[in-house]
């Protein structure tokens, strides 16, 4: 520490280390902190906002933003841990991206813009704007597949979203046709043209905006920052900028800092993690860490943050041999690192539930524990196995294995078939398999008879099969060549596969019937057709054959299998209340932390998965490890040709050996003694305590005496 500069701001609960203390006191115009998972970045934060009450700048004058509302309470909380007083915390201005964005947007907003979270609002307006395209293009692009089931609007509205946060639209296309752009920015045509029809719907062709989706403000904001940059000009006079998790910056948000930090009098501190980078198709990427800030300031000045307050050093230690980075832990605890191997998905399934078993045996709460799979399909195996053994398991909510597109869509059919839709209890699942049985079949359909029928399905469940009698009704306006030959031919043949459905014995084996279904409705080739990305139609073949699996294994006929299948819902619906281990996706787990983490299904072609960048899958792995506080659990193939190479790279027993010796050395390090005792003492004790000889500390608002000076005359006011 430089003794030129002291701190002046003295958090509570906690002593900053060397490498905190060096970023709270940090007077560079632009700072960078690459954090290690779990190392306290917001709190570092937090202390940099202490530091600079402490020296009196006034809490307006400070701006932190993060990507999510859960980061910026996450903010908000660690203010008033470290003890920044309530008033003080509640002035300085705390804010998602799109928070701050909406905020100064309001200033140009024409009266009422819509503010749509609800993706129901948006699918209304992408079918406006896929009507709108058909209108204009039908006949001039070459390449035009319009679909408007649901999956084909939820795909569309992530490739706008793409498109928007990298800025993509904003490239300067002007002299290219529609083909070449599209091919530029990697989007399919007809995102492409759709899109572009969407904006010029809620930008009211360029009259200012009508209505918002989710990062819409963002992009709006980026959007007017770049032409002219007439909003810049009223920011609030910014002295202090902080931003939490760099790693998810993109270009729409990059450009919003990029303008706030342009500000002559603007001093900056950003903290991220180029490894946890994993929203790539959002448009975040490590170039911003690495180098455009680098571009931008070339005088900005990186601090590290490289001890993790999260897990102890056998985990620690093990991520840097992953990631070959320096990552320290100073913590007395044995984050252990247990390993199971299996031989079939089923046998994973009785690891994964072994494990479990283990960690309540162990007398610890499940939950805490967290299952953190790569991709959906691979939860059915996991959840019939927990719910064989009674355990109550969680998921988000409709992100359950039987939940699936795919899944849902068979289950449609069976319902059909066996004429016993109200099986289905839920109805939330039951319109779902309206959406999944339109999206599957390829059918046409306007939204408002969409929602009149699922209206009329919630009363009277054995109405779906009638679902494929409307179908024929055209949409609002009348679109030649609107869809193609395929997508006909798949309704036909579902029609014709639930005729044949209905003939079948429910008596019969589960598995035959359910795999001659399948290869009646084309579901390998439908699902390639509407599903854009190749990623997403593989894990469909993937899923579609883990159910056949499962209805092999179980040796149930027909009708057994499907009350199960109903029944295993019902039981997760049951046990929401209970206590439960979490299961979730790895990608949705970043942010979060659990005292045990299970990667299960550690194999070469499930995790890393080949047919992703090689970097995405070692972040993703890094972020799924990194949750863990006391314990991680990894699941791979006995043999040892087919386990992830991810295994590998941890280098178990070399860097146990060197969290051994770090353990000890923490367990005897020396508790290091605060530098200020705070005292309780009020407004009416300032004269008191003052002539004793202690001191106010303005960022705290709270009297302390120095670590050294006698404190018995201050015992009335010490706190405990
Ligand atoms: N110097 C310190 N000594 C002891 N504990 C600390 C110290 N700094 C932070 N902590 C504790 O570490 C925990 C994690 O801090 P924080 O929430 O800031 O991390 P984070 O920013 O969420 O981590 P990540 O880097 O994964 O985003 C908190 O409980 C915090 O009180």
């Amino acid at each position: 520490m430089n003794p030129a500069n002291p701190p002046r701001f003295t958090p509570q609960g906690l002593i900053p280390t060397a490498e905190q203390l060096a970023i709270q006191l940090a007077q560079n115009k632009v700072v960078l902190v690459d954090a290690n998972a779990g190392a306290a970045k917001t709190t570092t934060l937090a202390l940099r906002i202490g530091e600079a009450l402490a020296r009196k700048l006034a809490p307006e004058q400070i701006l932190a933003l993060t990507f999510t509302p859960e980061a910026r309470e996450v903010l908000r909380r660690r203010l008033l841990d470290i003890g920044v007083p309530q008033a003080l915390t509640e002035r300085v201005a705390v804010l998602t991206f799109e928070d701050f964005a909406a905020w100064m947007m309001d200033l140009v907003d024409n009266d009422h813009v819509r503010q749509c979270r609800d993706p129901r609002a948006l699918k209304e307006y992408a079918l406006m704007a896929v009507d709108r395209t058909a209108e204009r293009y039908a006949g001039s692009a070459d390449g035009l597949e319009l679909h408007t089931h649901s999956v084909a609007l939820s795909q569309f509205l992530d490739v706008q979203l793409g498109l928007k946060a990298t800025m993509a639209l904003e490239r300067d296309v002007e002299f290219m046709g529609a083909e070449e752009a599209a091919a530029l920015l990697e989007v399919p045509l007809t995102d492409y043209l759709t899109t572009l029809e969407y904006e010029i719907l809620r930008l009211d062709g360029g009259a200012g905006a009508t209505f918002r989706g989710p990062f819409d403000a963002t992009y709006d904001l980026a959007c007017n920052l770049d032409g002219g940059a007439r909003l810049a000009g009223q920011f609030p006079d910014y002295r202090l900028v902080l931003c939490d998790e760099l790693h998810d910056l993109n270009e729409a948000s990059f450009r919003i800092l990029d303008a706030l930090i342009g500000k002559p009098q603007c001093f900056f501190v950003g903290a991220g993690d180029k490894d946890q980078v994993i929203h790539a198709r959002l448009g975040a990427s490590a170039e911003y860490l690495s180098s455009r800030f680098g571009e931008r300031h070339p005088r900005l000045v990186r601090y590290p943050l490289t001890q993790t307050f999260r897990h102890g050093p056998h985990l620690a230690y093990a991520m840097a041999e992953f990631k070959q980075k320096p990552v320290e832990s100073g913590l007395r605890l044995r984050t252990e690192i247990q390993q199971a191997h299996y031989a079939s998905a089923d046998d994973c399934a009785g690891r994964v539930l072994a494990a479990v078993r283990q960690w309540q045996a162990d007398g610890y709460d499940i939950d805490g524990c967290a299952i953190l799979i790569r991709d959906r399909h691979q939860s059915m195996a996991i959840e019939n196995a927990l719910i064989e053994a009674d355990i109550a398991y969680r998921t988000p909510p409709m992100a359950g294995y039987l939940q699936r597109d795919e899944i849902l869509f068979l289950r449609g059919l069976l319902a059909i078939g066996l004429r016993d839709f109200g099986a289905v209890k839920s109805e939330l699942v039951r319109t779902a398999i309206v959406d999944a049985l339109v999206a599957f079949s390829e059918m046409r359909f306007s939204a408002r008879s969409m929602d009149n029928f699922k209206q009329q399905i919630l009363k009277s469940p054995d109405l779906l099969g009638e679902l494929f009698l409307i179908e024929d009704e055209r949409r609002d306006i009348d679109l030649p060549g609107y869809r193609d030959v395929a997508a006909e031919g798949t309704r036909r043949a579902v029609v014709a596969a639930i005729a044949w459905l209905s003939t079948v014995d429910p008596a019969l084996p589960a598995a035959a019937v359910l795999s001659e279904l399948c290869e009646r409705v084309q579901l390998v080739a439908t699902a390639r057709r509407i599903f854009v990305r190749p990623y997403d139609a593989g894990v469909i073949n993937k899923s579609v054959a883990s159910l056949l699996a499962a209805a092999a294994a179980s040796g149930q006929s027909l009708r057994e299998f499907w009350a199960a299948m109903n029944a295993r819902e019902a039981f997760i619906r049951r046990k929401r209340d209970r206590k439960s281990v979490l299961i979730e996706c790895v990608a949705n787990a970043k942010g979060k932390e659990f005292d045990h983490v299970i990667l299960p299904f550690l194999e070469e072609g499930e995790f890393p998965h080949p047919s992703q960048p090689k970097r995405d899958e070692e972040n993703l792995f890094y972020v799924g490890a990194t949750r863990a506080r006391a314990r991680l659990t990894l699941i791979s193939p006995a043999d040892p040709a087919r386990r992830s190479a991810f295994i590998n790279q941890l280098r178990l027993t070399r860097s146990a050996a060197a969290a051994e010796a770090a353990l000890t050395r923490n367990e005897r390090a020396p508790v290091a003694a605060p530098s200020r005792y705070y005292l309780h003492a009020g407004f009416a004790d300032k004269d008191q305590v003052k002539a004793l000889g202690a001191k106010f500390d303005i960022a705290r608002r709270a009297w302390y005496v120095e670590n050294g000076m006698d404190l018995s005359p201050f015992s009335l006011w010490l706190k405990k």
